[in-house]
């Protein structure tokens, strides 16, 4: 059997260096293209890359996805920055690439996917819950795109059950103090030397404490949901949204 061409972009980077590596050592896969800053997006189509494996910039990612989907390129993507609009700009260039799929994963954990899977199962079930991700100090976005996701599906797990706002009787706080606000879900971001990237969800209700933690101890962690990613867009046309929807979790 012919073996998928992979590209990879930011193929210099802390995870694209990773990416890399984990491609080259696949048996089903072949790496074809591996791509920096300021290198030719026509080097994917030159060199027939069926899947471009995206880990960049927020400022770059759209450019090379407009590129990737007018081409028919399928797209696996780690790169942060991910807002409403850029989903729905998105879309449209998937509308018009009938065929081509493109995951976009906040996080490729297998344990930070479980992390946000069971935080959205959790939160129907406590008062208050608050979110908080710990990264390396080079992290160029805060708060993370993981802990933005799973706010966001905290939030949408309440709202289905009706839950009132959390109980929060701040009325005077430093600026920051309080976090950022995601969709009434209050996300903290840490920076320190020495870490990689964690994220904690801390539930709480009347006498308990509830808490679900994550920790990648290395970019290697991220690696089998990157190559999952891989083998599994190719036949998922259109826009996938999370890692897990190729876990099979309710199975
Ligand atoms: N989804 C996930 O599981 C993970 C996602 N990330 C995200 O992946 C992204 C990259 O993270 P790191 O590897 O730590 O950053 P990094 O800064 O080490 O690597 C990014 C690389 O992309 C290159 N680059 C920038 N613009 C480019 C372009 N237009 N074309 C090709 N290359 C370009 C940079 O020169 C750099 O080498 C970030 O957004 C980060 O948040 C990081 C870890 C896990
Ligand atoms: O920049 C990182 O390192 C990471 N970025 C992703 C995010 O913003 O969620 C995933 C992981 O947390 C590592």
């Amino acid at each position: 059997m012919s073996k998928l061409r992979v590209a990879v972009l930011g193929a210099r980077g802390r995870m694209g260096s990773e990416a890399v590596r984990a491609v080259g050592a696949a048996d089903d896969l072949e790496l074809v293209a591996e791509l920096g800053r300021g290198d030719r997006l026509e080097t994917l189509t030159e060199t027939g890359a069926q899947v471009a494996i995206d880990l960049t910039h927020p400022d770059a990612v759209m450019d090379n996805l407009e590129f990737c989907v007018r081409h028919g390129i399928h797209g696996v993507v780690g790169t942060t920055g991910f807002t409403g609009e850029r989903l729905d700009l998105l879309r449209t260039w998937l509308a018009g690439s009938p065929g081509t799929g493109v995951l976009i994963a906040p996080n490729f954990g297998i344990g930070a996917v479980l992390t946000m899977h069971f935080a959205q199962q959790a939160a129907r079930f406590f008062e208050s819950v608050e979110v908080v991700e710990l990264h390396h100090p080079h992290k160029a976005d805060a708060p993370s795109g993981t802990a933005v996701r799973t706010a966001q599906l905290i939030a949408r797990a309440r709202a289905d059950a009706k839950l009132p706002a959390q109980p929060d009787a701040t009325s005077t706080a430093l600026e920051g103090a309080r976090g950022a606000d995601v969709d009434g879900v209050p996300v903290h971001a840490v920076r320190l030397r020495g870490l990689v990237a964690h994220q904690e969800v801390l539930f709480g209700d009347e006498g308990e404490i509830f808490t679900l933690r994550h920790d990648s101890m290395n970019r290697g962690s991220f690696m089998p949901g990157v190559l999952l990613g891989v083998r599994r867009v190719t036949g998922t046309p259109g826009l996938t949204l999370g890692l897990e929807h190729f876990m099979d979790l309710d199975g």
